[in-house]
């Protein structure tokens, strides 16, 4: 994707052009009738006759139908845009995101980009659909103004453009020292909104484990401590409003008591003392808006930013160069890896043998998930080459190891649609008694049709309507239907029923023939008759072999292998029950 730095298309900027003219045509309808109004002054006083009067008004209404017409027709428009360019800006990030490698987005939490796709896109709709046909308004009607102010009285022409250059000045200033405050503010509320959506994800734990009272305090005070920040940062505007608020009334005040004196001295007629006190109303009054919007500007500014940093995140493309992903060997060779700092696989040389099974133990935090996922090319290595039949990942698009490899995780996730649906992401095309048929070997079918609505089930958001259990079976229904030639197991059998768990790696088994399979566990009575097995230890391969081979030599398989007899042989003395 070019990084494109403009939020708006081609199409919605020629709309919103415009949007733009309408609304100027719409403030050009509501100035002339002053002109016109002027006119019936002078036919008033030079006693014209009423037809001619009549006439003036007619055109008056006229206008003003125009003027309001005009305007709705400019809202609608940049409504249009406003909405199109939300719609569009969301599809961006999301396509961004679907683009960037597990690794790209690693790092970032899933907080922020709720923030920018839900309230900064927000931002940027409020801003073209009202802020922008109001700024056009607000630009005119100065500039009108004091061309008509100059042709009525240059005194108090001068005295309104007097008014720009000083709050030009004073804004400014402002802006100097107060605009990294809105980046800031946005940085902050998205902050903040990240942090409440991981003590809301996170409610279950904190009540589990009881630290409810100690978390939803941090919490409070966290949010205590934004809100004050902004009150802080709001003050400041408060007082900012009022200085702008004080230079704008000043023109009125001017032209006001300055005419007073020009009238008793007989220098201005009556009619051009009115008409300029309303003229010097409206444009501080404009000028008031274009200051507003100066601040929406400047919100609008660090929103587009946010926006930007999300999209412009780097993708590290495979597409273009993508090699095809075909069966064979896996190996490693001088791989390394770490997650922000902090390593967690280093100079890793292993071969995963194809259509050989191939087993990765060891203790938790080893690095066996970084390990399978630098297989499946969700991660690529910072140092040495992963290759599949000899074509480095990094070389191969993300979309071809996804037709690869089937790579089934402990935490399966689950879209909140059927569960038909959710098996059929194994495969799309496949037919429903395939569906049956991946579901009766994953030994879920039978509980799939003790539902009301068996295979329409919804699973909920995230799976909640299913145990860990279940999840992990429809999973491994998932994989079977996408018959991959490699497979990936990581812990995805960890959940399961011991009355299922025997069915199931049968299934995994006939599954597996054939295929190049690696699995990741710490029940290590299932791995013993793997071909070759990898013992995995602060990062590092401790160890590989058959299990004959690593119970011999291999210390610390032969830990783990008691350490799951000693599970397996456990049972609970009477008298500790007592
Ligand atoms: N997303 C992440 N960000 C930062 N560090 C991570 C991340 N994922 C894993 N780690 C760290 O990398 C190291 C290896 O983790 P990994 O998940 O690969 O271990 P594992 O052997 O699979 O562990 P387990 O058996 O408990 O699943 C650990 O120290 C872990 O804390």
């Amino acid at each position: 994707m070019k990084n494109d730095i403009s939020l708006l298309s081609a199409k919605d900027m020629r709309r919103s052009i415009l949007a733009a003219l309408i609304t100027a045509a719409s403030v050009i309808c509501g100035i002339i009738p002053f002109f016109n109004l002027l006119s019936i002054l002078e036919m008033l006083a030079s006693r014209q006759p009423f037809d001619r009067i009549a006439v003036q008004c007619i055109i008056i209404a006229a206008l003003l139908i125009a003027k309001s017409v005009f305007y709705g027709l400019g809202i609608a428009v940049s409504h249009r845009v406003a909405f199109s360019t939300l719609i569009d800006i969301r599809k961006r990030i999301i396509s961004h995101m679907e683009r960037l490698s597990l690794s790209d987005i690693a790092g970032q939490k899933s907080g922020s980009f709720a923030q920018v796709v839900d309230n900064e896109v927000e931002q940027v709709e409020v801003f073209i659909a009202h802020a922008l046909p109001e700024l056009l308004v607000a630009s005119i009607i100065p500039v009108a103004v004091l061309a008509f102010m100059y042709t009525v009285c240059w005194q108090f022409a001068l005295i309104l453009t007097i008014q720009i250059p000083v709050l030009i000045v004073f804004m400014m200033l402002f802006m100097k020292r107060y605009s990294s405050k809105f980046e800031e503010l946005t940085q902050r509320t998205g902050k903040m909104t990240a942090d409440l959506l991981e003590y809301i994800e996170g409610i279950r734990v904190i009540k589990v484990f009881n630290t409810g009272r100690g978390k939803t305090n941090e919490i409070l005070q966290r949010m205590k401590d934004y809100i004050s920040w902004v009150k802080k940062v709001s003050t400041v505007m408060t007082f900012s409003k009022f200085i702008q608020s004080c230079i704008i009334s000043s023109g009125v005040f001017l032209t006001a008591a300055i005419g007073t004196g020009f009238l008793i001295e007989g220098s201005i007629e009556y009619k051009d003392f009115v008409i300029s006190i309303i003229f010097a109303g409206f444009f501080g009054e404009s000028l008031g808006k274009l200051l507003t919007y100066t601040f929406k500007v400047m919100k609008f500014n660090s929103s587009r930013k946010a926006i930007l940093s999300v999209l412009s995140i780097p993708v590290r493309d495979r597409s273009e160069k993508a090699a095809k992903a075909m069966p064979g060997d896996i190996e490693f060779s001088g791989v390394s890896f770490a997650y922000a700092d902090s390593a967690a696989v280093s100079d890793i040389s292993l071969t995963a043998r194809s259509n050989a099974s191939t087993a990765l133990v060891g203790a938790s935090g080893s690095g066996k998930t970084t390990i399978g996922k630098l297989i499946n090319g969700f991660l690529l290595p910072d140092s040495g080459k992963v290759s599949i039949d000899g074509v480095p990942t990094c070389n191969i698009s993300e979309a071809s190891i996804a037709e690869l490899v089937s790579y089934v995780q402990q935490d399966a996730f689950m879209f909140n649609t059927s569960i038909y649906e959710n098996i059929l992401i194994g495969n799309p095309e496949a037919k429903r008694d395939k569906v049956y048929d991946a579901a009766k070997k994953a030994q879920i079918h039978n509980f799939i049709m003790s539902l009301p609505d068996r295979y329409d089930t919804q699973a909920g958001e995230g799976g909640c309507r299913l145990s860990g259990g279940e999840k992990q079976r429809i999973s491994l229904a998932r994989m079977i239907l996408k018959n991959a030639p490699v497979i990936v197991l990581d812990e995805a059998t960890a959940a399961i029923d011991a009355q299922n768990e025997q069915a199931v790696h049968r299934a995994i088994e006939a599954v597996s023939k054939g295929k190049t399979t690696i699995t990741i566990t710490h029940r290590m009575n299932t791995i013993s008759d793997a071909d070759n097995i990898i013992v995995v230890e602060n990062g590092r391969i401790a160890d590989q072999g058959g299990h004959r081979e690593l119970i011999s030599r291999c210390d610390l398989y032969k830990r783990l292998m008691d350490a799951q007899y000693a599970v397996e042989n456990w049972t609970v003395k009477e008298e500790e029950v007592c």
